[in-house]
């Protein structure tokens, strides 16, 4: 059930943004992708969840070809994205946002009702709309609306940022959950890391659309290894 990234090439427009990606995604594992900003890790989320053309390379998830299939399939074949913004129906309740996002599958009401009873923060806020949420609750609803699917491998772009550490501890604890039940996560980190690299298993620097290190993601909790190794991709 692993996701298989391979010599991946993308971007927007003539401009080309990912320049040969290798990446795998295991299930029941966490694997974390780092970089400075403007590496790609977005893109790279994007262009696995199907919203941005491949200009070359390969996107195999359970043996599935995913290239070009568009996001709706990607995520029907089992591959979850909580983009970093526009996650929800600023406009819609919460349960109108778990609905139309379970509407494509079968048993659409029983998956609704047993992310509800997942997230009681959800349940409570239940007629409300998405645009009147806490940040937190707000991206508690966007891995909500992903999790109806039953995605076997989730991409998780920066879920936590700029949440407060209670939300971040909550997200982290969910997100381990999942891995423990067999899910396959890549999540895409920038401050403040290491909570996710403490249950990660491997980690991926990535710097102007390459990968420049994959490292064992505990490596990285140690004293200034993690600091070392964003450096030395600016130098
Ligand atoms: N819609 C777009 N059109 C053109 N270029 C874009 C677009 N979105 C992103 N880019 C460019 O692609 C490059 C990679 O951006 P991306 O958002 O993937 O980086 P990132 O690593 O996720 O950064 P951040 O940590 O700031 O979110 C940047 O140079 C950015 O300017």
């Amino acid at each position: 059930m692993q996701l298989e990234v391979k010599g991946l090439k993308s971007g927007y427009g003539k401009v080309q943004v990912l320049h040969g990606i290798d990446l795998t995604v295991q299930s029941g594992a966490i694997t974390t992708i780092l970089g400075a900003n403007g590496a790609g890790k977005s893109t790279l989320m994007k262009t696995i969840g199907g919203h941005l053309p491949i200009i070359e390379g390969e996107i195999v998830h359970n043996g599935q070809h995913l290239n070009e299939i568009g996001p709706l399939h990607v995520c029907m074949a089992g591959v979850g994205l909580v983009p970093q913004d526009k996650n929800v129906f600023a406009e819609l309740s919460v349960r109108d946002n778990l609905q139309a996002s379970a509407a494509a599958f079968e048993g659409a009401e029983e998956r609704v009702a047993e992310v509800l009873k997942r997230f009681p923060i959800l349940q409570e806020r239940g007629n409300q709309l998405a645009s009147t949420l806490s940040g937190g609750e707000r991206q508690t609803l966007a891995i909500a609306t992903a999790l109806v699917a039953g995605p076997d491998i989730l991409l998780l772009d920066e879920p936590t940022a700029g949440l407060a550490p209670i939300f971040v501890d909550r997200i982290v604890g969910w997100v381990e959950e999942l891995a423990q039940d067999g899910t396959g996560v890549a999540w895409v980190v920038e401050q403040n890391p290491e909570k996710i690299l403490a249950i990660s298993e491997d980690a991926y620097v990535l710097d102007a659309g390459r990968v420049t290190e994959v490292l064992k993601s505990k490596s990285l909790l140690e004293p200034g290894r993690l600091e070392e190794v964003l450096l030395q991709v600016h130098a």
